[in-house]
Parts: C-alpha cells; structure tokens; sequence
C-alpha cells in the first residue's frame, strides 16, 4: 500500500488517500458501470431487481423526494450487514462484481486496520478483527441537481464505525472538513479513500479523530461513490483504552454499545459529528 506519492503508508493521520491498494481497477471500473447500470434502470425495475424479499440482501433508498429540512440529493443502494448478507438473492448484474469486490476490499480493510492499531502499538490482530467485524457498504448515485436550494448531495457527518474505505468516480463533490475549512478532495478513480470513524476516535480517547466530510451537488453531472464500512458488532462495547489516558489526556468518552451508537445515528439527520455527543463524558 502507498499514497499518490508512493510512499509506503503509516497511518497516523485519519484520512489517507490510497494507491496499489490491491483491488484492480478492472474490478473498480466494473462495480461503477454495474452501480451506473442499475441507477440508470426505471425505478419499477430497481424493485423488482431487489424482490423486496425480507431475506434480500439490498435495500434502495432515495433522498430525493422526503420532505423537511435534511434532504440529500442522492440515491442510495445499501448492503445489509455480513450476517444477513445471502449473496444468491442479488440480481446477477451485480452478483459476480458484488461479491468479488467485497471480498478484495475486505481483506484491505483488515490489513489498513491492522496498520493503523500497529502504528499505535496495540494488539494489531485482535483489534483489526474487532473492527472489521460489521461490513456494509452503500452506492451513492447523486444525480444531477437542478435546484439551486439542494446545497448537499450528502449532509456533513462522520461515519459511526471504525473506518470507511471509499471509492470515488472521476467527479468532484466531496470535501473533508479541516479546522474551519472545507476542503476539495479530487477525485481519483484508482484510489480507495480511507477515512477515520468514530468508534476510533472514542477507542483512542481522541487521539485520531474521525474525519468529517459532506457531498456537494452540481448541476450537470452524476456522480458514483461506494463507500465501504467496517465497524465492531452491535453487540460490541467500545470506550477509550487506559493508554490513551493521562493527566494531560482525561477521560472524553464512555463506553458504548456499538448497536446503540448506531441505532442513535439514525434516529436523527445527519449533523457533522454531533452523534458522539452520546459518548461524550459529562464535563463538571
Ligand atoms: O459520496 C461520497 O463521496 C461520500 C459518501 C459518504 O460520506 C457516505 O456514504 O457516508
Ligand atoms: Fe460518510
């Protein structure tokens, strides 16, 4: 693994954009043109294609048509978690490159995660497993946007899991919060964006922070993305670790059920990182 200088990575910072990742980018092209493909399908079709069966692994969603204040101007093609996952339900244009990719962004997923708890000299194999143990993924298909009032294609937030690995089409739109500013990722189509969520930044007691980002819309071109989630299971409870405290360093965060984190997440629209408000320690 390296970043677009090709240097080899350490990650100590919470974003990194990622080259020689291992995933060809045949099989990045062909999950975009599958991902075009059924976006491009009449919206009766999508159903059908999805069976609307309970054992389905896919849900569609469209942010287009809700009413209220919080819209974003996308679609949404979500993967449920791994367990519920039954891979024969999928319709076949997305089947083969589905599974496959799954299975490639998987293993990077774990060997990102296992860099990043070595970097910080934790027990780098039980954690990756930890971490990685919730898997979903969602594409994004942001169409063009005609109204001018639609500022979002994906409202600012943070992720709620350990780590997003994202895959981008050559198409501006997202921007990374730093400080005061939004900045412009460029977009590059052979690289996975890894972004830091929030289950490590209440594990590190606010070492790593989670990265906050959001989605303009513009008004001519989609735009694809796929971003890939990996999180501890629901049933997992995450607070910081005693290394990450000291007199300098007090306790920020409590210990959280991952399921509720996640549950409180989307109970509500998405608000920068106002979601780990739930794990912030009360300050007297
Ligand atoms: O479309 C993108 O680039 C970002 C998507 C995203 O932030 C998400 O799905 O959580
Ligand atoms: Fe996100």
């Amino acid at each position: 693994m390296s970043d677009r200088t090709g240097k080899k990575l350490l990650f100590l910072r919470n974003l990194s954009n990622i080259i020689n990742h291992g995933v060809p980018l045949a099989l990045q092209n062909q999950i975009r043109d599958a991902a075009r493909h059924f976006f491009s399908l009449p919206t009766e079709i999508q159903r059908e294609l999805l069976q609307a069966d309970p054992f389905s692994p896919l849900s569609v969603f469209t942010g287009l048509k809700n009413e209220g204040e919080f819209r974003n101007w996308k679609h949404t093609l979500g993967f449920k978690p791994n367990p519920y996952m039954n891979t024969n339900l999928l319709p076949c244009i997305l089947r083969e490159p589905f599974v496959n990719f799954r299975e490639k962004v998987g293993s990077l997923a774990h060997g990102v995660a296992k860099e990043i708890f070595a970097g910080l000299q934790l027990n780098a194999d039980l954690l990756s497993d930890i971490h990685t143990r919730r898997q979903t993924m969602t594409v994004n298909y942001y169409p063009p946007c005609p109204e001018r009032n639609f500022t979002y294609g994906i409202r600012p937030h943070s992720d709620f899991g350990s780590i997003t690995l994202l895959m981008q089409d050559e198409v501006k739109g997202l921007q990374i919060r730093k400080g005061g500013n939004w900045i412009d990722m460029n977009p590059r189509k052979d690289a996975f964006i890894v972004m830091i969520g929030d289950q490590i930044e209440i594990l590190t007691n606010g070492m790593y922070k989670s990265v906050e980002h959001r989605v303009l819309t513009n008004r001519s071109i989609p735009r694809i993305s796929i971003a890939c989630f990996y999180a501890p299971a629901e049933d997992d409870v995450i607070g910081p670790l005693g290394k990450f405290m000291s007199k300098r360093t007090p306790l920020m965060y409590r210990a959280v059920k991952f399921g509720d984190y996640l549950n409180h997440g989307f109970s509500k629209p998405l608000n920068g990182k106002s979601n780990l408000i739930l794990s912030t320690m009360e300050c007297h």
